[in-house]
Order: C-alpha cells, then structure tokens, then sequence
C-alpha cells in the first residue's frame, strides 16, 4: 500500500514514521506530481492558514480535490481536519479543500496553553483508550447525515468518518500508538 503525508508544513515526519511502522510505502507530497500512484493521503497537524496559503503556491488544492474524486483517502488530522471541513468559522474558505461535510471553529479550545490529552474510546478500536493530544485544537461543531462520530471528548465529536474521509482534532501521532494509522489504512483496503 503507497500511502501520502502531505509535507508542506506541521506534524508530516511523525505520521510517516508511524504508517512506515505499519509497513506502507510513503510519499511525501509537496507538489501535485507526488499524487500519482497514491491511494491514501494524510494531512498533518500544523497550522491552516499557513497550509492554505502553501497549498494554493504550490497549486495542489485542485489537484487534491481530484484525488478524493478520483477514489483517494484522506485523513486530516487537526489542521488537516480544518481544511477538510466545508465550513470553517461560520464560512467557506474558497481556497480550503472543501471536502467533509462537517463545520469546525479554529483554536476552539483556547490558547496554546490550553492544549491537553486525553484517553479516547473510539468505536471499533481493539485495544482500549486511544491516548491522543490536543493541541490547539478545532472543534467539529456540525456533520452531516453520512458522518459517522467514531470518538467524542466532552460530548462532543472529535473523531468522524464521512466514507473515505476521516477527520480528528486531535494528534494521534506525537505518541507510539499506531491503532489509529492501523485504522486509517484498514479503511482505506476496504473501500478497494
Ligand atoms: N495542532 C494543530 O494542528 C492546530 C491547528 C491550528 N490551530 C489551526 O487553526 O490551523
């Protein structure tokens, strides 16, 4: 399985380490040409204006949008979520990815210094809690009718699957447990 991280920025290096681990092939993707012959793509934490911009300079924003139109994966995971949703802050950002039907708020759990982590119980996943950080993190304040909430933290989602689409707001990825990668490249054979 050739699986992508998105490497404009952010949280890339830790999610490759962790799908290597699980003996996928990783492409790092920086330019539209990187796309070719993946079959899951992930977007990292990091900052999502800076993404943006870096996404619109290096002229992948359409291309990724073909990649999900063209039966690819796509995990984003805390700023990677935040350019997944439709509707961010109340609006649509022209140049975001547009994908999931979901509407997030940026930096909704305050400042840096808020940041936490938390032991999740994600539907379907053996092993018990899922240890995971948020950090500066959105929160999904609506999905649509063909979201799946697979983990909530205080009541609310925090880990959604919308078909190939799966969105977190939080880092799965800065500790050694790989069950969430595991579940990302499961989802990704089964759809095949
Ligand atoms: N850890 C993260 O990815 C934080 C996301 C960041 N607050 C943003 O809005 O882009």
């Amino acid at each position: 399985m050739r699986a992508g991280v998105l490497a404009l920025q952010g949280a890339f290096r830790e999610h490759r380490r962790h799908l290597e681990a699980l003996g996928a092939e990783v492409t790092e993707v920086r330019l539209p040409a990187d796309l070719a012959g993946l079959g899951a793509l992930v977007l990292p934490g990091g900052e999502s204006t800076t993404m943006r911009n870096l996404l619109t300079s290096t002229g992948l924003t359409q291309p990724l949008r073909d990649f999900y139109a063209g039966g690819g994966a796509l995990w984003g995971s805390c700023a990677g979520a935040i350019l997944l949703a439709r509707e961010v802050g109340g609006v649509t950002l022209e140049d975001s990815l547009n994908l999931m039907d979901t509407a997030v708020e940026r930096n909704a759990y305050g400042r840096q210094v808020a940041s936490f982590e938390a032991d999740l119980q994600v539907a379907g996943l053996p092993g018990g809690p899922l240890p995971v950080m948020f950090i500066r993190a959105p929160r999904i304040v609506r999905v649509g009718p063909a979201a799946e909430v697979l983990a909530e933290h205080a009541g609310e989602p925090c880990l959604v699957r919308e078909g190939r689409l799966l969105a977190s707001t939080f880092h799965p990825e800065l500790g050694h447990d790989s069950r969430l990668h595991q579940f990302f490249l499961e989802m990704v054979r089964q759809k095949k």
